[in-house]
């Protein structure tokens, strides 16, 4: 027969992937019988019934356990672990805030970028504000939920591919510059239109944070689409831990509409990070500066929000060039007048959020729903994310 502790012994080589231990350190193998003929009865214990990672641990356990001498076959069944066994290991992970949920645990600080109308430069912000996060050592993921206006896989050279996804059936980001990214442009044709209804949304923005696989972040950046509408108020939601930082234009009616954006965010609880003046007037590569859009517009909002301006970020060409040569230029470029201001940013973001990794509660899933009606223009490849 064989030996239930050489079982045991094997199976602390099968290690949870979200909390990174094995499952017999955490407690979660909760019996072992092994029979005369060979056959091995294992009973592992998940944090939530409707565990992702359960077919990953029935694999493994097979696995592991079959490496014992004499063991013939495995039956590997499931139970939930009690309230009070939860409790223990929480303790045992030396964590207060309640187990990690899903894909955003180890996500320190999620960073919400917004403006109140487009093309004022919010994902150019987002794609430099991520190389320059990087370039301070820090680890950074950007979600672009930008759903109707997509740009950040250009952005970073990414356009055209499409993300693999793990054996544990979580989606892996893409890597641009040590920067983790992840976009609906990714699973849909280039230039297609999306067509989203609120439950769909809801349900698509949910696989993106429950369903990918972020890992280990400093910072997750998410390009927000302009306005004040659907994706705001879900990702508000289901990241009630989230900052905003807002992306407005110097000139008076800019500011106008981004204090609306603010309004939102407040209505729903999003705590406002801060604010970032894009299109601080003109720089040329010798150093003027005209003021083509006027000064002060958001110095003025920031002081009305009484949240930290942190930064005024010039125009310059290679700005714009280098959003569409697919590298950010902070990354190309980091002493060009534009990449200054945006590593400056980076700075006052840092020294202001904490460092340590906070087990964000997601809000419960809703209904099923189905995934966004692509118009055939040109003929979407396949609309469904690939997970379950
Ligand atoms: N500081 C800047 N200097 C030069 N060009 C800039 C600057 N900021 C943005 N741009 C350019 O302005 C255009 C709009 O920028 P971007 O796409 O980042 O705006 P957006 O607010 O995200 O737009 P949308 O709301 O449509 O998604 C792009 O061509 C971008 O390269």
């Amino acid at each position: 027969m064989p030996s239930v502790d050489d079982i045991r012994t094997a199976l602390a080589r099968v290690i949870d992937p979200e909390l990174r231990a094995s499952i017999v350190e955490l407690g979660m193998v909760r019996s072992i019988d092994a029979h005369e003929n060979g056959v091995v009865d294992v009973t592992v214990s998940l944090t939530t019934p409707g565990c992702p990672i359960r077919n990953h641990f029935q694999t493994s356990v097979v696995k592991e356990a079959k490496t014992v001498e004499g063991v013939t076959h495995v039956n590997v069944t499931f139970d939930v672990l009690s309230d009070t066994e939860k409790q223990g290991l929480q303790q045992k992970l030396g964590r207060s805030g309640g187990l990690p949920s899903g894909a955003l645990a180890q996500v320190a600080n999620v960073i919400c970028v917004g403006s109140g109308k487009g093309g004022v430069g919010k994902s150019s912000v987002t794609a430099n504000l991520a190389a320059a996060l990087t370039a301070e050592g820090k680890k950074v993921g950007v979600l672009d939920a930008d759903v109707w206006g997509y740009s950040i896989p250009r952005m970073f050279g990414l356009g055209g591919q499409r993300p693999p996804v793990s054996a544990t059936r979580k989606i892996l980001p893409l890597e641009a510059g040590g920067v983790k990214v992840m976009s609906i442009g990714f699973f849909v044709e280039e230039d297609s239109a999306v067509v989203w209804r609120g439950p769909m949304l809801h349900k698509a923005l949910t696989q993106f944070l429950e369903d990918v696989d972020w890992g280990e972040l400093d910072y997750l950046l998410v390009d927000l689409p302009p306005g004040t509408g659907d994706v705001s108020m879900t990702l508000a939601q289901l990241l009630p831990q989230a900052q905003f930082l807002i992306v407005t234009t110097p000139q008076a009616t800019a500011q106008k509409v981004a204090r609306r954006a603010a309004e939102m965010a407040t209505k729903v609880n999003l705590e406002i990070g801060g604010i970032v003046e894009n299109m601080s007037g003109f720089a040329t590569p010798t150093g003027e500066r005209y003021a083509i859009f006027g000064e002060g517009g958001g110095q003025e909002l920031a002081d009305e929000l009484d949240v930290p301006l942190f930064g005024k970020v010039p125009l310059t060409m290679p700005l714009r060039e280098q959003a569409d040569a697919g590298v950010p230029l902070v990354a190309t470029d980091p002493d060009d007048p534009a990449a200054q201001a945006i590593r400056s940013v980076a700075r006052g973001i840092i020294a202001i959020t904490p460092t340590q990794p906070i087990a964000l509660q997601m809000a419960p899933e809703e209904p099923a729903a189905t995934l966004p009606i692509v118009e055939s223009k040109p003929k979407p490849k396949g609309m469904s994310l690939p997970m379950a």
